[in-house]
């Protein structure tokens, strides 16, 4: 199995390139269950995320075209479209579930094993069900597996979720595109990558009204036709890498960032104490002094986003003062504090809470990625520890970070993957 090592590496400097955001291609390949034309897809990274949503699409008899070396995905619609997504392709991955809306749009039915609980907490789909059933679908539970079934098609509804949930806004927005009349989503997630999705969707000949706020109004149509889009920026790995220049010390320049979609982590770095100078799609983040504390609380968009959390405990373990996290998004969220105690920082959990007392600096120690995000809050805490610090279980970052070591390592950091 590979891992990561990383050494004490001095300040990161110079310029690295954002690629396409794995939280809207895999939505936007989903979508293209949708079309009755092919799809290309642009800005498509090379993740492992992105190869099981290849895998199930091509499960479900789509033809898929994935040029690597031009980041560019085409889709051809399925002759016989198959409606039944098993537990070995939903259990690698929780965005698989999000053909679900589509294919209910497309075929009245769709069978998708249940998601199992992950690392970062139980991650129920009530929300995405109850939307389903709003619109007209009959949804029934049994071994293992839920089949949504809406023999006269979908109807449009008026829906009102419980919480902004990401996923459920996207599969009730993509089974609504085709449902007879007007639905209405409110308090709906409002994040980049929805807004994307309903881009996507609109390009397909869909008529999606109002994403990015709470309320989203979707007209069904009879048909979708083929479509070619670009991805949005990856606003995650972009904070990622604004955050490695702030533990660092360094100066990096991040390109093709949507620098609005980042507002919330400019905002903190800045309280720290950290110079981020931003322009419409660049973000140079330079830092010198020492970092204060600062407490933050994660929420859905434009909140501070949940999956930067584990980057900035990762930040803060250094930083003068104690810094308060709150974990609000998701109840689970904490497996890295131990990984980066593990290196000498001082972190306790309190409920929702992790309170991190600032230490002088951090030891490498033998450590292993138990989340995404996790895992690159590892590499973070690795640039900066006394020493080498090896990262196992790195398969999670691969899940959505393009080859990190060679943009790490164009930035002058030591790391190296072994095998
Ligand atoms: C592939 C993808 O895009 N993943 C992102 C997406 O995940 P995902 O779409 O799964 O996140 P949601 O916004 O749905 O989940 C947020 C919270 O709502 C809860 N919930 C969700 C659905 C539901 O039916 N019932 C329910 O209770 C979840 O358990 C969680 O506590 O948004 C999250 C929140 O920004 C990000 O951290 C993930 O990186
Ligand atoms: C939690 C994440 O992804 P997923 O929803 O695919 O698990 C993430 O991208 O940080």
């Amino acid at each position: 199995m590979s891992k990561l090592l990383v050494k004490k590496s001095g300040p990161l400097k110079g310029s690295v390139r954002i690629k396409g955001a794995k939280n809207s291609v895999l939505k936007l390949m989903a979508a293209s269950i949708l079309a009755d034309e092919p799809c290309t897809i642009e800005s498509v990274p090379e993740l492992l995320d992105v190869e099981v949503m290849i895998t199930l699409l091509e499960s479900l008899g789509l033809r898929i075209h994935y040029d690597k070396e031009a980041e560019v995905i085409v889709t051809q619609p399925a002759e016989k479209l198959l409606c039944e997504a098993p537990y070995e392709l939903i259990q690698k991955m929780r965005a698989s579930f999000l053909v679900m809306g589509p294919l209910l749009a497309k075929k009245g039915i769709s069978k998708i094993s249940m998601p199992g609980g992950c690392a970062i907490g139980a991650r129920p789909i009530d929300l995405h069900l109850k939307g389903f059933q709003a619109l007209g679908a009959e949804v029934t539970l049994g071994h293992g597996y839920i089949e949504a079934k809406a023999d006269n098609g979908l109807v449009g509804a008026e829906i009102y979720l419980d919480f902004p949930s990401v996923g459920a806004t996207e599969n009730i927005m993509m089974a609504a595109t085709m449902a007879k009349g007007q639905t209405v989503i409110q308090n709906a997630a409002k994040e980049p990558e929805i807004i994307d999705l309903a881009n996507f969707l609109n390009e397909m000949g869909a008529s999606v009204k109002g994403a990015g706020t709470d309320t989203i109004r979707v007209m069904g149509v009879e048909k979708m036709t083929g479509s070619k889009h670009q991805t949005i920026p990856d606003r995650i790995i972009a904070a990622t890498y604004m955050v490695a220049a702030a533990i660092t010390k360094g100066d990096i320049t991040i390109e093709n960032v949507v620098s609005s979609h980042v507002k919330p982590v400019t905002a903190k770095l800045r309280e720290m104490g950290v110079t981020v100078e931003d322009d419409d799609d660049c973000i140079r983040v330079i830092s010198n002094g020492p970092l204060k504390a600062v407490d933050i609380t994660t929420l859905p968009y434009p909140g501070f986003p949940t999956d930067a959390q584990a980057q900035f405990m990762a930040l803060l373990a250094t930083a003068e003062g104690t810094s308060v996290i709150n974990e609000t998004v998701f109840e689970n969220r904490f497996r890295h504090v131990s990984e980066i105690n593990r290196m000498g920082a001082n972190i306790k959990i309190e409920g929702h809470s992790a309170v991190i007392q600032g230490v002088t600096n951090l030891q490498g120690a033998q450590v292993k990625a138990t989340d995404l995000r996790a895992g690159a809050a590892l590499v973070l805490a690795g640039l900066i520890a006394e020493g080498e610090t090896e990262i196992d279980e790195i398969y999670h970052i691969d899940r959505g970070y393009p080859q990190i070591e060679n943009d790490l390592l164009a930035l002058g950091a030591a790391i190296k993957r072994i095998d």
